[in-house]
This record gives C-alpha cells, structure tokens and sequence, in this order.
C-alpha cells in the first residue's frame, strides 16, 4: 500500500474496518491487477482536494452551534466530480474520503462522464427541526460556493439527506450567483430540474443487479428469498421493486430494529407503516421482531445490506447463511468479511456496481438539465436498466478472464479506466 501523510489524517476506526484504508486496500489490489506502477497508485490513493468547513448555526431557542462539514473530492480526470451528501453524527473526514473514492470508480465502471467526490455533516438529522436544518444546509452550501458547480463537483442525497435538502443547496447557490442552475445538484424535485426516476433509482439498480445474478443461476426473482438491511432511500425502494417482482422479502430493518415474515412482509403496507411510525418499521402487525444482528443471519437467497457501512464483519460473518451478498451500501462487507465471504464461496456484488443506479441516473438528470428536454420515466429507468445491464456482464467476463473475484474485477475496470484517462490527458508524467 503506498502511505504518505496526505491521505486524510483523523483515524477513529481501528485499521482493519477504517473505511479509507479498506477503500485503499481494494485500490491497491486493483493496480497489482492491472501492473499500475507505484507513481500512478500514489496519485489516485490521494484525495485532489479536501475541503473542511466550519458551520455555526443558531438553534430554534437562540443557542448556537458549532458543526463540522466536508467535501471532498478525489479525481475529476473523467469529468465534474460527483457525489452525495451524508448527514449523519459518524461522519468523519475518513469515511467521507473513502466514500468519495468509491464515487470515483463507480462513475467509471459504469461508462458515466464524472469524477468521484463525497460530502457529509457530523449531525444527528432527528435532533434538529427541519427550519434549522435547512439553515445548516444553506451555510454549509455557502461555505462550498467556490467548490461546487455544475462543471466542478455535483452534490446529491445520500444518507440523512433528499430531495429537500438539494432544493435548499440549489436556491443557495443560485441566490449565490444570482441566476437558477439547476445542474448544481442532482436527485432535486421534479419541480426545480429533477429526473422522474431519480428517487427510486438506487433501489431499482440494486433490483436489476439481483435479477441478474439470480438469472445467472437460472432462477429468476420470482419467490427469491431476500432479507435488506435499511428501509431509507436505498433500501426502501429496492424491497418495494423486489417485492413488485415477486421476490419474497422476508425481512427488513432500519436503526430501531427489524421485522421478520417467513412467507414474505407485505412491503407496500410496511412502508405505509414505517411512514406513520416516526420512520420505523418496528412494532409491524403480523411480523416477528428480529435485532440488526439477527436479520443478518437469516436464511435466505439474497442478503441487501443497505444501511451503513462495516456491518458484515469478521465477528459475524460466519452467520451469513445467503449465497448472495448485494451491496446496496457503501462498504457495508469489511475486507476481512469479504475474504471470508469468498473463500465460502458466497458471491458478494460489490458496491460500486450494485448501487450504482443512482448516479447513473443522476447523469441522466444532469444531461436532460444541459438539454432542456425532460424524459418520461419510462426512458429514464430504460437508459438507467441498459447501462446497468451492460456493467454486470462487462465485471463478470473481467471476473472470468481475470480469474479474480467479482469486486477485484469491478475494481480493475474503474480504476483501469481512470488510469487510462490519466495518461491520455498527460497528467500524469
Ligand atoms: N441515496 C442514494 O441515492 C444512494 C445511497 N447509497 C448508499 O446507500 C446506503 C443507504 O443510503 P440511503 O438509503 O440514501 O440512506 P437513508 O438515510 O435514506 O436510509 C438509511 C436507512 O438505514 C437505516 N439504518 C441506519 N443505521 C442503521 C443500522 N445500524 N442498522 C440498520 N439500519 C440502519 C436507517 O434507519 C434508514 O432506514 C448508504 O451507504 C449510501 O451511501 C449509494 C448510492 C446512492
Ligand atoms: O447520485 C449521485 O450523484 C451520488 C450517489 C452517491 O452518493 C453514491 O452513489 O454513493
């Protein structure tokens, strides 16, 4: 692994789940692979601009606060960066970093013009009323000014954040600028320049990813076992998707806990109850209450993490019973889990390709903002399933000829592409 002292400096995690040096691992992995020479590694291992920012903001009862937020983007050799924001009180300048590199090869795998970038505020989102929150996302926009735009870095949801908040982004930086640009942000209402589409996206990608590893093994999602970890933007929309296509969802958890049906939730209801219930999915009527540790131990076909990251670790990972692991989250297998996961022979799908729905029809949003042309959402989620389609089979020939695991193989072809750019550009001596 190349180290230096510029790769982000705070270090809560311990190494072996740090979710930076994990993404640096994978990295490294990749350019044995591809026989990078260590120059080149150095330069894509490093972030090409951090940004931290302090957001003071004035509480509803007159107190002020004092928050920490991040930008940062990691490469932008392929086009603007691009990345989400994460409100939530984890975030470090670790994950952050990390999180922005795995933008960075996911843009790539996928064939989509971007770079990679992430940001994120350390801020429990339920401790504050949305007048208040809005006041943290216009500073913290305010605070970017100079570092996002529409051809120099694109925001858009993650976790803790939706469509609301790049409403509030995108009027802060017009007001900024003095004129609208929608094409600051992605994932915003369909009233200000959304895509249709675009709030279900991740959760759709994650659904053609699964129908397509299970028709690999000539099966088809037709009472598919599934158990998903997270009921938020993600993992919300991939149960209701997989649900509509016959999947049996057996189980479901968000952070107060998890519900459990053996012959299959009623996810339509569940999400009205989920709606009603503060946001929790606990307490459904008919359902057997399991803990997070629980459900993911559960049998079933295809095991969804779409929470967080680390939550298949070395201490669990023995309990997985799926033959499939689809990461519908940023890094939710820690490498040493997803050494174990192979040498099991359990095949992981790895982030960068599964959850890749999102960004990809971000771009989509971002090209019919260029345009001025809005598309049905019937076209949008056919441009998004066409390219999806076309990234699982391009990392499964590369897994075959390669002879490496499926997020090696997804690996090498972002990284390789970067790569590849980086030398046709010269930027790299
Ligand atoms: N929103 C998007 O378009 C994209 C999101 N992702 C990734 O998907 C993951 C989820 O993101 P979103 O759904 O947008 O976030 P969200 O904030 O909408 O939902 C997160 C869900 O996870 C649950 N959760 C939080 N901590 C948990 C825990 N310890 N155990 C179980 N559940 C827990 C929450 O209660 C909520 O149901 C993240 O890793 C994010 O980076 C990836 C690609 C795009
Ligand atoms: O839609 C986007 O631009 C970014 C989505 C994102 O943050 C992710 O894929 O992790």
């Amino acid at each position: 692994m190349v180290s230096s002292s510029l790769r982000p400096l705070e270090a809560p995690s311990p190494a072996h789940i740090c979710p930076f040096d994990q993404a640096c691992s994978y990295l490294d992995q990749a350019a044995k692979e591809l026989h990078l020479d260590r120059g080149l590694l150095a330069v894509l291992s490093h972030p090409r601009k951090v940004v931290t920012v302090s957001i003071p903001v004035k509480l509803d009862n007159g107190e002020v606060e004092v928050l920490a937020g991040h930008r940062v983007q990691h490469c932008d050799v392929l086009g603007p960066y691009k990345g989400g924001t994460r409100y939530h009180p984890d975030v470090t300048l670790r994950e952050v970093s990390a999180l922005a590199m795995l933008m960075t090869w996911k843009c790539a795998l996928v064939g989509i013009p971007y770079g990679g970038a992430k940001g994120g505020i350390a801020l429990d989102p339920a401790r504050y009323t949305v007048v208040e929150l809005e006041r943290i996302t216009r500073r913290y926009t305010t605070e970017l000014i100079k570092d996002i735009g529409p051809a120099i870095d694109i925001p858009a949801p993650d976790v803790g954040t939706s469509a609301r908040e790049m409403a509030w982004m995108m009027d802060t930086y017009s007001m900024n600028v003095g004129h609208a640009v929608p094409g600051v942000v992605t994932g915003k209402p369909i009233s200000i320049g959304g895509s249709r589409g675009r709030e279900m996206a991740t959760g759709r990608g994650v659904m053609i990813i699964v129908r397509e590893a299970m028709a690999e093994r000539g099966r088809s999602l037709a009472g598919a076992k599934v158990v998903i970890q997270g009921f938020g933007n993600v993992g919300g929309a991939a149960a209701v998707l997989l649900h509509e296509a016959g999947a049996k969802v057996v189980a479901v958890s968000d952070a107060t806990g998890g519900v459990f049906d053996p012959e299959g939730l009623d996810i339509p209801a569940l999400k009205a109850y989920s709606l009603q219930n503060h946001r929790s999915v606990v307490g459904f009527p008919g359902a057997k209450a399991v803990t997070n540790a629980e459900l993911l131990a559960l049998p079933c076909d295809v095991l969804i993490p779409a929470a967080l990251e680390n939550q298949i670790t070395e201490e669990n990972v023995h309990e997985v019973q799926a033959q499939i692991v689809v990461e519908a989250a940023n890094g939710p297998v820690t490498l040493v889990a997803d050494r174990a996961l192979e040498n099991r022979g359990v095949t992981v799908l790895p982030d960068i390709l599964a959850n890749a729905g999102g960004v990809v029809v971000s771009y989509l949003e971002w090209v019919q903002g260029l345009s001025y042309v809005f598309w049905d959402e019937e076209r949008v989620n056919k441009e998004m399933e066409n390219l999806m389609v076309h990234a699982y089979h391009r990392v499964i020939q590369e897994s075959k000829e390669r002879q490496v695991p499926l997020r090696v193989a997804a690996y090498t072809l972002g990284v390789g592409r970067v790569a590849q750019a980086l030398a046709d550009r010269g930027l790299y001596p």
